[in-house]
């Protein structure tokens, strides 16, 4: 079940001529975002930077997006989203911006148009918290975690 959502998208100045965030196939869950940077931004090993992407956009309410990173720059580059998942609110707007790091040991260029990440939309629901003074209903886990359940 693919489901569309409505996202008004604005371009910035520095976006001109550059594509919109662009899913590669059909069945794609991530649209990617582009660079908009004026010049190539040169990222040293260990190396973090903003990217900017130049768009503004407006979520649908109920609606997240979510920055992450791409498969292929992380693996062959060690270049990842460095919050990923990235938050972005659906009252935001701001610039998207992607904060990239080089975790890899060779220096890397983000040119103009790279598609640097990928965003996912996606529905959240938010907590109505209900504070308890008394003990949490029982569960098997209970308090097991962090590796309880073995290897
Ligand atoms: O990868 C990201 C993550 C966030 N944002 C924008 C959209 C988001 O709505 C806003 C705030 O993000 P977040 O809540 O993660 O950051 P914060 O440090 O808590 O900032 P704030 O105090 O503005 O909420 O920054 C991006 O453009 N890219
Ligand atoms: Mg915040």
């Amino acid at each position: 079940m693919i489901q569309d959502t409505p996202v008004l998208i604005r371009r910035l100045p520095h976006a001109e001529g550059l594509d919109l965030p662009s899913y590669e196939t059909e069945g794609s869950a991530g649209c990617d975002l582009r660079a908009a940077v004026d010049e190539d931004l040169v990222l040293q090993p260990g190396q973090r930077a903003l990217v900017p992407t130049g768009l503004q956009i407006a979520l649908a309410p109920g609606t997240e997006a979510q920055v992450r990173p791409r498969s292929g720059l992380s693996s062959k580059h060690g270049v990842t989203v460095i919050n990923a998942p990235g938050t972005v609110d659906s009252d935001y707007r701001g610039e998207l911006k992607v904060p990239l790091v080089n975790l890899g040991q060779e220096t890397f260029t983000v040119t103009r148009g790279m598609r640097v990440a990928q965003m996912v939309i996606a529905p959240y629901l938010r907590a109505l918290f209900e504070e308890r003074n008394e003990p949490l209903p029982e569960s098997l886990r209970g308090e097991g975690g962090f590796g309880s359940t073995g290897a």
